[in-house]
């Protein structure tokens, strides 16, 4: 573009996909600048190449996102059902949710999951605490104490996705562990020198040999990608209300 006064020429950057709008983010991952059309189809599509290349999943199988209301499972969610119809995978679709029992967080998530299920038009199937084991997880840290929860909470989790999963009679459990996580698992397993886990923690498919398998379709996916991506499905709204939870149950830092 022609500049204004003095005769000298500037030239207005474009999105360096589709060179015909102007950038409106760096990609975290390529340092890339790109619109936010742009952003939406390359991040998809890299969700789509993880998928093809390790043959995540076969026609017809039976699949349920682990759906806690966060921002990776709702992005997840929104990108499965997309994917599923854009490219005709064939698969059958699910939502799981667990309801820990925890009051001011869990509840108001699971509030996300349901507009989700109206939203994609999956079936959503949620599985309580209260009703696997008889206790919330409010109950419980009322009786242990803070000290050691998130290992109960943890532990409980995991076997309630499994149950849910068999409920749903589904081939696969898809969740929403993202680079950063698997990043922060290695570092964690390397300072407790577990080398099983080690070896374990970075496959894209694990618990093979257990009930369910588990896919993480976003291994290779930055977190702050994801964050980016939630623009597309979120109001402002949506977004203040899911910040006001992590600051709420401290997952974030109020600075
Ligand atoms: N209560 C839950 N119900 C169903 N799935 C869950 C639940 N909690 C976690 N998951 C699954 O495990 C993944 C990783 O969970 P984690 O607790 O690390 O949350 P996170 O990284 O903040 O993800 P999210 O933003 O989706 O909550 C989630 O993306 C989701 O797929």
């Amino acid at each position: 573009m022609e500049g204004g006064g003095g005769g000298e020429k500037r030239t207005m950057k474009m999105c360096c996909i589709c060179n015909q709008r102007r950038p409106a983010l760096k990609r975290p991952k390529t340092l890339q600048q790109i619109c936010r059309e742009c952003f939406y189809e390359v991040f998809e599509e890299e969700i789509h190449r993880v998928i093809i290349d390790n043959n995540l999943f076969k026609r017809g199988e039976r699949i349920a996102i682990g759906a806690s209301g966060g921002k990776d499972s709702t992005v997840l969610a929104y990108v499965m059902s997309e994917l599923n119809r854009r490219h005709n995978y064939g698969l059958d679709l699910f939502l799981l949710s667990v309801d820990e029992g925890i009051t001011g967080y869990r509840d108001d998530s699971l509030e996300t999951v349901k507009r989700n299920e109206i939203q994609y038009g999956l079936p959503l199937k949620v599985v309580s605490y209260k009703d696997l084991y008889g206790w919330t997880m409010d109950e419980i840290v009322k009786m242990i104490g803070l000290k050691n929860n998130c290992t109960f909470c943890g532990v409980f989790r995991r076997q309630a996705l499994d149950r849910g999963a068999a409920l749903l009679k589904v081939d696969k459990l898809v969740t929403g562990h993202n680079a950063d996580d698997i990043a922060e698992t290695v570092l964690l397993n390397i300072l407790r020198g577990d080398i099983a886990r080690l070896s374990r923690c970075t496959s894209i498919i694990t618990g093979e040999d257990g009930p369910i398998p588990r896919c993480k379709p976003f291994k290779y996916t930055y977190e702050k990608e994801i964050v980016m991506h939630t623009s597309r499905n979120w109001t402002t709204f949506q977004l203040n209300a899911y910040i006001h939870r992590m600051l709420t149950v401290g997952l974030l830092g109020s600075s």
